[in-house]
């Protein structure tokens, strides 16, 4: 099956006419970016919008990913998951271990050691290996940040994926939560549920054991080529994606978990809003008091209670934030 990076990149996909690319920074970078990168970066004030520049196209040159194009790195997905604060922290702070699959610029794990997390047992792996340099070189941390990057390829055949670094170095069932936000939603149906299930054998036997994130999310589910330049191989088969639903999503996960012989529970919910000033309106009784009080946070509170449901809303048919957990039992 074709998928994005089978080949050579097309001709002009670096191009920065493409509307993915953004010339410049507009609201992408908030009061919370700009403090990691002044105070956890220690970039001078006045040099931060240049830094960003300088280091967004040389990853534009990488590969043109409408994440670098659109400053999505600076917008830290996986603390706006709803169980960030309440459950990740926690664990990572009492000794979890944490892997970032699909890691690109490596943000959401600078965005942990800036909130506490120990960096010790916090782990990346994306498939272009630049990216551990070119993260050193945006957050400047090549003195202080764990040399933990893991290149591998999650679609390679069954033999190179299992000599692979995340097999090899991590190893199978080792790893206690794994982030994937913006990832699975690149690949088409079947090779999401060649991912899911290799992701699910990497997760830690212990219950409880975690995979998070969010991606994009669309109702109803459909298959959907993909953009101008990216939509034909070189032979000139089409290349798709698959956008979920909640409901979909789910049912993947469940393939997935059968598949690999691993009992999970899923959940997955579209989020209203984007930004966080707007995500709770006035009035809206988050939950998250409710379930910050709570010790252990156990797979029940993400499930039978509505306290994590509480923080979002399913909404009418479109385009959305696709937000999710799988825990093993
Ligand atoms: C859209 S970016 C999202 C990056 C980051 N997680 C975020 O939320 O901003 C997707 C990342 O997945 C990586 N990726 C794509 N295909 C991959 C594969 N087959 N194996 C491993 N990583 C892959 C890309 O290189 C890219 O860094």
């Amino acid at each position: 099956m074709a998928h994005m990076l089978d080949g050579p990149v097309p001709d002009g996909a670096r191009s920065v006419s493409w509307p993915w690319y953004h010339h410049v920074l507009t609201d992408e970078l908030t009061v919370d970016a700009r403090a990691l990168f002044e105070q956890y970066a220690k970039v001078p004030p006045k040099d931060v919008e240049n830094h960003i520049y300088r280091i967004r196209d040389k990853a534009w040159g990488i590969f043109p990913w409408p994440c670098i194009g659109e400053f999505w790195f600076l917008s830290f997905g996986l603390a706006k998951h709803p169980l960030y604060h309440n459950l990740v922290l926690p664990r990572l702070k009492t000794g979890d271990s944490l892997l970032d699959l699909g890691s690109c610029m490596g943000q959401d794990l600078r965005k942990l050691v800036f909130d506490g997390a120990p960096s010790e047992k916090i782990y990346a792996s994306d498939v272009f290996p630049q990216y551990e340099g070119l993260s050193y070189e945006l957050w400047r941390d090549r003195d202080t940040f764990p040399h933990h990057f893991l290149a591998d390829d999650v679609l390679a055949d069954n033999e190179d994926f299992m000599k692979g670094a995340l097999m090899t170095k991590l190893g199978p069932g080792q790893t206690d939560i794994i982030a994937i936000n913006m990832f699975l939603h690149l690949f088409d149906y079947e090779n999401q549920l060649k991912v899911a299930t290799r992701i699910i054998r990497l997760l830690s036997h212990r219950p409880g054991s975690l995979i998070l994130g969010s991606q994009a999310g669309v109702r109803p589910p459909m298959e959907q080529p993909l953009k101008p330049p990216f939509d034909k191989t070189e032979d000139g088969e089409t290349r798709t994606i698959y956008r979920h639903s909640p409901d979909s999503f789910i049912d993947l996960w469940k393939r997935a978990g059968s598949f690999a012989g691993v009992p999970i529970r899923v959940w997955a919910d579209f989020q209203i809003m984007e930004k966080k000033s707007e995500q709770y309106p006035a009035g809206v009784d988050t939950g998250l008091e409710a379930v910050a009080s709570k010790k252990p946070f156990t797979a029940d509170d993400l499930f039978s209670t509505s306290s994590a449901k509480r923080v979002l809303f399913s909404t009418e048919p479109e385009a959305r934030r696709l937000y999710f957990s799988i825990i093993r039992t």
